[in-house]
């Protein structure tokens, strides 16, 4: 075990400095809220805050920090970073995860607290289409008859939007129920249960498990009780996309306990609104947990001339607020925004497609640092260039199938025990899965004699696996060998490591997935070390949407479709697709660039449509007021 180093000795790991404001908050022992522009720093604060705690020993063993983030990768980023930097033991007591992570993970733990009538079954399946409108009709209507004021044409009186909004994410569970039942209530109720007992398995989507959790922490109060001693502290990050669900959670969780909580986030960055993100969230928590309010001037992504670019929608946005700072000896070049119009889709291909080659083989800019962005549906918008890309020899590939499979931990062990066995030098993977060992022994990755046994196991494995790879030719073959490498772990440990693959099919699902993906890559590269690169993406450009980019940054970013038809919820400079546009504009480190096609495939056939920008019109102002001016480009 490292030693404490004691609080005022204690300097901030990975970076030069922090802002005073940050180390402020670093150190802070009380409630606090955050409020920073993109690239500031915030979640790199909460890296650095959980070193701090974990290394002074303010968080002292067994108490641990909570830290909940909106997608997996950022919650496997942030835990990466932490480990990177307090080392593997210490890093055990920081438990990085999702909202909904941390609601599953209290409902299969303490699934048997939660109180009968909302007791889900133990291998309960997760079905997000619940609340799709007409499958939430047909389960209304599954519940016709089962009380006396069920009728059908009762039934059918009621939209499934209205009653899932009201009484699935609305409505805190309670038990037991008022006597004074509202039809619409009585109705929900049976949906519950329909959904609960319908059948051998109940089916739940995030948001009841989310309300399962609440109900059963307020329920429970030795788990409650339990819970807040464990984590003494909570880091709450991308706060402004809190949906109602996640609110009442963390307050039922941490309202009033010793458990001190820092939340970060930014307004202009809102882009769930969608899925329930709360309006007024920042003022709610400030009032609910006494939290102190904190603001950071930087922006430590961005090269000056973006983030001079940037201040231009931040004023259309929050007219109020304090322009961000640029660093200007950060190694980023001065910056480059552009905006890029082209008579139709293959021009802007060809033209986006010449680019990257340029990037790449030229300024020698890493594929997977030049991302391609799209609002929605990127693989329709990025089809063409993405067929350019390959005539290059360029790799593009689409994210969502892949980052939140990465992002598992699962996933991770089962890839470095395969890059052990495909590459004779793999200091970080062996490092890993040490570790890995080390945690499900109970042991240190110090011990001497623990490690001697490790590296003998290893070793004898990664021939075994070197063998059997070397024999695969189907995609079943490499599933056996998948399991092979969860079997050296043992599932038991595992799962003892990682409670999320406790419930249900969700490992045996990701590990198939795993296994399928490696196979194609392994069948488009035909060599094993090929086929990880592959499957990681280092040699690809990465296309996602936005939503997907939140959080990440790129050296290059090319937003492709500046259009009404792409922005088509747009409607005035402070709604969601501005904060969209601004979270796209935000990702870039260097060099970003918006482009319009007059003449675009059309998303539902296909057939070229003409496109226009006048709803988006304000977009297009703010970039003319920062003086990037359309770029007619033709075809040479
Ligand atoms: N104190 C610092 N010194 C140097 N670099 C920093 C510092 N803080 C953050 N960075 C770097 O700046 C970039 C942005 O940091 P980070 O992702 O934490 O910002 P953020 O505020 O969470 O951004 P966003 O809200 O846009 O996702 C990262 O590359 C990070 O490593």
């Amino acid at each position: 075990m490292g030693k404490r180093i004691p609080k005022e000795k204690w300097l901030p790991k990975g970076v030069k400095e922090l802002e005073p404001a940050a180390f402020d908050v670093v150190r802070s022992l009380e409630n606090a809220l955050v409020i920073a522009g993109p690239g500031a720093g915030k979640t790199e604060l909460l890296a650095q805050r959980a070193c701090y705690l974990l290394e002074t020993g303010l968080c002292p063993s067994p108490k641990r920090i909570l830290a909940i983030s909106f997608k997996r990768d950022a919650a496997k980023n942030l835990a990466d970073r932490v480990a990177k930097r307090v080392g593997p033991e210490l890093a055990r007591r920081f438990d990085s995860m999702t909202f909904d992570a941390f609601a599953k993970s209290l409902v299969d733990r303490f699934r048997l607290g939660i109180p009968a009538f909302f007791c889900p079954t133990t291998d309960y399946v997760i079905d997000f289409d619940i609340s799709k409108d007409a499958r939430f009709r047909s389960t209304m209507e599954e519940v016709v008859g089962q009380a006396t004021v069920l009728t059908q044409s009762a039934i059918a009186q009621c939209r499934p939007n209205d009653i899932y909004r009201r009484y699935f994410i609305g409505y805190p569970l309670q038990i037991p129920h008022p006597s004074n039942r509202t039809f619409e209530l009585n109705l929900a109720l049976y949906v519950w249960r329909r959904l609960l007992r319908g059948s051998s398995k109940s089916a739940l989507n995030f948001e009841m498990i989310g309300r399962l959790a609440d109900l059963m922490l307020r329920h429970n109060p030795s788990v409650l009780n339990a819970l807040r001693i464990t984590y003494g502290f909570v880091f709450l990050d991308e706060f402004q996309d809190t949906t109602s669900i996640h609110y009442a959670l963390t307050k039922t969780a941490f309202k009033g306990s010793d458990s001190i909580l820092t939340a970060v986030g930014d307004e202009k960055q809102k882009i769930m609104v969608w899925a329930g993100a709360l309006d007024g969230i920042f003022k709610k928590f400030k009032d609910d947990f006494a939290a102190k309010a904190f603001g950071l001037k930087m922006n430590r992504r961005s090269a000056p001339e973006l983030v001079r670019v940037q201040s231009y929608l931040i004023n259309a946005l929050e007219p109020d607020s304090i322009p961000p700072e640029a660093v200007t000896d950060g190694g980023k070049g001065e910056g480059e925004c552009r905006l890029l119009s082209f008579h139709d889709h293959e021009i802007e291909a060809s033209y986006i497609a010449n680019l990257v080659h340029k990037a790449i083989t030229v300024e020698k800019i890493p594929a997977r640092q030049i991302c391609l962005l799209t609002r929605n549906l990127p693989g329709k918008y990025s089809a063409t260039v993405g067929a350019e890309l390959v005539k290059l020899g360029i790799s593009a590939r689409l994210e969502d199938q892949f980052q939140d499979l990465q992002a598992e931990p699962a996933v991770e062990a089962v890839m470095n025990l395969l890059k052990l066995a495909v590459r004779k030098r793999s200091p970080e993977s062996w490092e890993q899965v040490v570790d890995l060992l080390a945690g499900i022994a109970g042991s240190s990755a110090e011990d001497d004699t623990f490690i001697r046994e490790m590296e003998k196991r290893i070793l004898a494995f990664r021939t075994e696996v070197s063998g059997c790879l070397a024999a695969v030719n189907s995609s079943a073959q490499l599933k056996e060998i998948v399991n092979k490498c969860v079997d050296f772990f043992g599932l038991p440990s595992l799962t003892a490591c990682f409670p999320q693959y406790e419930q249900g099919t969700y490992l045996t699902d990701i590990l198939e997935k795993l296994a399928d993906k490696l196979f194609e890559a392994w069948n488009q590269t035909g060599n094993w070390d090929g086929a990880i690169k592959g499957f990681e993406g280092l040699n690809s450009v990465p296309i996602m949407t936005i939503h997907k980019s939140k959080g990440l940054e790129y050296h290059t970013v090319i937003f492709i479709g500046l259009e009404d038809s792409a922005l088509w919820a747009f409607r005035n400079s402070q709604n969601e697709e501005t904060c969209a546009f601004f979270v796209a504009l935000s990702r870039a480190i260097t060099r970003v660039m918006f482009t319009f096609c007059h003449l675009r495939p059309n998303t539902r056939d296909g057939r070229l449509s003409h496109q226009s920008k006048n709803t988006i019109t304000p977009l297009y102002q703010v970039l003319q007021d920062a003086g990037i001016e359309p770029e007619s480009i033709s075809n040479e």
